[in-house]
């Protein structure tokens, strides 16, 4: 049985839009990059701390995956988490604007039979943003709960110019490479 230890919406979308099985666990990880961590090594770090805290509150009977996941928006070697207020996510647009930023996803799987990750890079290219759009797409409340202060499935696709990479990726659960992870244990068919 799959659990997935993550509380965000995108992700439950993403396993149900695939067909898969699966209950939702609750964990709290901090997310907190360290000094001299590359933003790979921090989203990895995260989602998998994810798993592994799910995988700790279970009593592992039966066959018990959990699946950990993490998303986050990487400019200029910072990390754009998710906003924490509206000025924060208006200053987050307005350094994204006109500007192209990576969307990095870690996805971790721990079972049983070990541990193994999946991760995927994408490239976003941002329209130039002025100051009474910023403040429209803030005024919405679609930045909140999301890294960059952006939602690509939603109205922030009008804020996107290009994508180079994983839309799945960019909403928070790259689908191609969490697939993979899935056959390899065994919870969906080769
Ligand atoms: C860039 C981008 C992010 N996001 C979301 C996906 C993630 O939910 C969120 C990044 O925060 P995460 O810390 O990866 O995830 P979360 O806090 O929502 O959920 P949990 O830790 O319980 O697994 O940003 C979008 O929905 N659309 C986007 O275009």
């Amino acid at each position: 049985m799959l659990h997935l230890a993550s509380q965000s919406p995108r992700r439950r979308q993403l396993l149900e839009q695939i067909g898969v099985a699966f209950a939702v666990l609750q964990v709290d990880v901090a997310e907190q990059r360290a000094a001299n961590e590359s933003p790979r090594d921090y989203v990895s770090r995260v989602a998998c701390d994810k798993a592994r805290a799910g995988w700790a509150s279970l009593d592992h009977a039966g066959d018990v995956v959990v699946l950990g996941a993490d998303t986050e928006v990487v400019l200029d070697d910072e990390v754009f988490g998710k906003p924490r207020d509206a000025d924060a996510a208006a200053a987050m647009l307005r350094r994204l604007s006109g500007r192209t930023h990576a969307v990095i996803s870690v996805v971790w799987l721990v079972g049983a039979a070990g541990e193994q990750c999946g991760s995927c890079v994408s490239q976003v290219r941002f329209a130039q943003l002025d100051e009474p759009t910023i403040a429209a797409y803030v005024a919405t409340g679609e930045p909140f709960g999301k890294a960059g202060a952006y939602a690509i499935q939603g109205r922030g696709a009008m804020l996107v110019e290009h994508l180079q990479g994983s839309y799945s990726g960019v909403m928070g659960l790259p689908v191609f490479e969490t697939a993979r992870l899935l056959r390899r244990f065994g919870i969906i068919p080769p």
